[in-house]
């Protein structure tokens, strides 16, 4: 799977455009989060208009002539890695009361929210000049009910913890207050226009419930296209998790840091400082010997509808491997696997944080992702990913058959319904 080492440094794609920088307190441009004498940081929502670009008192213009994303891919590093230090933590002794029920009844844990403050408070002290839009999972609401003061007291001890354990940043512990207005400042629509960040604090907060894997997903979306992307997977084994290997997620040695930029290919080291190695897909040209991934959870992906593409339409031989989160992508860039398949009920939006950063990790591998249709993904559209049916992700040689695979099999079969 590792190809060489390398150096950060790479050259990046040159993108030419005017910016409009407009300070204001919508939704998509939060107000700065810190009502407290500690004005560390200011909002800015970057909006691209080229219909707008008339000088006003109120707006700075500038020019990008050329962009690399080598500062923003290392905060994003340390963001997350920081974010899976706290995650690391909780897990090894959740407490029920960790654990709380979102309105669509999915799980939320301090763990959840906590890693969501990290990855906001890291990157805009590692990127003070840069506007900073955020798109993420989780939202302050069940938080400011009374019910929740315990939780947030320790999701506040958690956080102020971990930056102090790490002591990169000289500030006065965060107050619940400003926790609060942290985890608001995911609510950003993103979009066609500037940069946006787009957060899984924890990707498969099951997985992570049951001791198994999850993934803190980071991408950078800039003009509605991801430029790069980072996925800590601590319990991913550094060793590869094909099929044919099962002792690995047991025993193996683990916590993975995945990281790709747009032209720059994708890197993986330890979570605990190992140097990056460079990374590719798996290259078989046979579907018989491929090996493919799926949702640990039934409920998030149809087994059935995996099982008959890769087994009966492909001639797959090995076993699913099937594992939750994004960690599938990681793996998947490593080659430890060809084909991931995934295709939840009829009903489900699927969003954008959940495969923003996991796209890039295996598009820079060499690696392919698109709708059932065979359409590649939109990050483009807002918090929602505009699907047909379900997302295929393999290697360039094998995506024809998949796709032939995958529609033949979809006009045989009826699909779930919520
Ligand atoms: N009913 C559902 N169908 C598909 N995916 C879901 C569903 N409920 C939650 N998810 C999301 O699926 C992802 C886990 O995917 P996987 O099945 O690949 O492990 C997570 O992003 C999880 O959200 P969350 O981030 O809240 O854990
Ligand atoms: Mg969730
Ligand atoms: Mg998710
Ligand atoms: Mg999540």
């Amino acid at each position: 799977m590792a190809m060489s080492s390398s150096s950060s440094s790479c050259i990046t794609t040159a993108l030419t455009r005017l910016v409009h920088l407009t300070p204001s307190s919508t939704p998509s441009n939060p107000k700065p989060f810190l009502s407290t004498q500690r004005p560390f940081f200011t909002f800015f929502t970057l909006k691209s208009s080229s219909s707008s670009l008339t000088s006003s008192s109120s707006s700075v213009k500038s020019s990008i002539t050329t962009m690399s994303y080598n500062k923003q891919l290392a905060a994003a590093k340390k963001a997350a890695s920081l974010a899976a230090r706290l995650c690391q933590n909780v897990q090894k002794g959740l407490l029920q009361s960790d654990v709380q029920s979102k309105s669509d009844k999915s799980p939320v844990t301090v763990a959840d929210y906590g890693s969501q403050v990290l990855v906001s408070f890291v990157l805009q002290k590692e990127l003070p000049d840069q506007a900073f839009s955020l798109v993420a999972e989780e939202d302050s609401g069940d938080l400011r009910k009374e019910e929740s003061q315990e939780t947030l007291h320790r999701i506040t001890k958690l956080v102020n913890d971990t930056i102090a354990n790490d002591g990169s940043y000289k500030v006065s512990p965060l107050s619940e207050g400003d926790v609060l207005t942290i985890i608001d400042s995911g609510m950003s629509e993103g979009g066609p226009n500037g940069q946006h960040w787009v957060l899984d604090p924890i990707d498969g907060t099951k997985g992570f419930l049951r001791g198994d894997q999850y993934a803190i997903a980071l991408g950078l979306l800039d003009e509605g296209k991801v430029v790069l992307g980072v996925l800590a997977c601590p319990n991913l084994p550094l060793e590869s998790i094909a099929s044919g290997n099962k002792n690995a997620l047991g025993r193996a040695a683990a916590g993975c840091l995945f990281s790709a930029q747009l032209s720059c290919g994708t890197y993986m080291e330890s979570l605990d400082g190992s140097p990056p190695v460079k990374v590719h897909v798996s290259n078989t040209e046979n579907p018989e010997e491929a090996s493919f991934f799926e949702s640990y959870e039934a409920a998030h992906s149809s087994h059935s509808l995996s099982g008959s593409i890769a087994k009966v339409k492909l001639g797959v031989k090995a076993p699913p491997v099937r594992i939750d989160s994004q960690a599938k992508y990681g793996a998947l860039s490593r080659g430890d696997g060809a084909i991931y398949l995934r295709f939840p009920n009829k009903g489900y939006r699927e969003k954008i944080w959940d495969h923003a950063a996991g796209y890039i990790v295996v598009a820079e591998a060499g690696g392919v992702a698109s709708d059932a249709g065979g359409k590649p993904l939109d990050f483009s559209k807002g918090r929602y990913l505009d699907l047909d049916t379900g997302i295929i992700v393999t290697n360039q040689k094998l995506m024809p058959a998949l796709l032939k695979a995958v529609q033949d099999s979809l006009k045989e079969e009826v699909l779930p319904s919520l």
